[in-house]
């Protein structure tokens, strides 16, 4: 039931997942999404490569790009220190109601905000808006044809310091080309690649994690 994709995984987060637990909204997405009915989530394989990074660079400051149903906002909240933000954006004002609900089940509105509306807007404005230096680490998944744009974007407006990482996800499937020449050629970035498969396919994707070295 539930007349759009995001809608029937909404439903599926609201009978099968237990309010509050975080786990268990990624656990019961990840199951529906495997065996029902594919969805474009960062999925549990390059949801563990994504669970490892944020783990290690324990970010005060996060953004996301693309929220989609809100998968990886849960994700990644989940794993967030107390008094860490992940601000997620999103353009698509269904998928951001439907994510704004899959948060708030999870237990983890306390740590994200979710802007709605597109990123090359928007991320001009975050200094101002957020009261923000510069992010610690930024998770890429959005259109594909942004990742670059938008990077260059967040370097001119000062919200990437040395040492910022970039997580990019569907490098390879369905690819970002330009996003991958420019991390990898660029003196600005230490760039590495893990790889993975499409999320619930066994289709070669990865993950591209760029460090910026201001
Ligand atoms: N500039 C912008 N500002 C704010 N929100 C924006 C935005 N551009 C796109 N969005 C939103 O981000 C999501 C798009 C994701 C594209 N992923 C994909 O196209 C995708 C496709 C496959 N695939 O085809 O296998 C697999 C994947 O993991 C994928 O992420 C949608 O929710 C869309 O509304
Ligand atoms: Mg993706």
């Amino acid at each position: 039931y539930g007349s759009t994709r995001p809608e029937r995984i909404l439903a599926e987060v609201k009978s099968k997942a237990t309010r509050g637990d975080a786990r268990s909204v990624v656990d019961t997405i990840d199951q529906y999404c495997r065996h029902q009915e594919w969805a474009m989530n960062v999925g549990d394989e390059k949801g563990t490569i994504l669970d490892s990074i944020v783990c290690e660079v324990k970010p005060r400051a996060m953004l996301e790009l693309g929220t989609y149903c809100g998968y990886s906002a849960v994700r990644i909240a989940s794993l967030l220190p107390p008094n860490s933000r992940l601000i997620t954006m999103e353009f698509n004002p269904v998928f951001a109601a439907i994510a704004r609900q899959v948060i708030a089940w999870a237990g983890v509105e306390d740590k994200v905000v979710l802007i709605e509306g597109p990123s090359g807007d928007w991320i001009p404005k975050m200094k101002k808006e957020f009261g923000l230096t510069s992010f610690d680490l930024v998770f890429l998944d959005h259109w594909k044809d942004c990742y670059l744009p938008d990077t260059k974007l967040m370097e001119e407006c000062g919200l990437l310091r040395t040492g910022s990482i970039l997580v990019a996800d569907n490098v390879i499937c369905p690819g970002a080309p330009d996003y991958l020449e420019y991390v990898r050629g660029s003196p600005r970035y230490e760039s590495k690649y893990f790889r993975s498969h499409l999320e619930y396919t066994r289709v070669e994707d990865g993950i591209e994690k760029s460090v910026f070295l201001g």
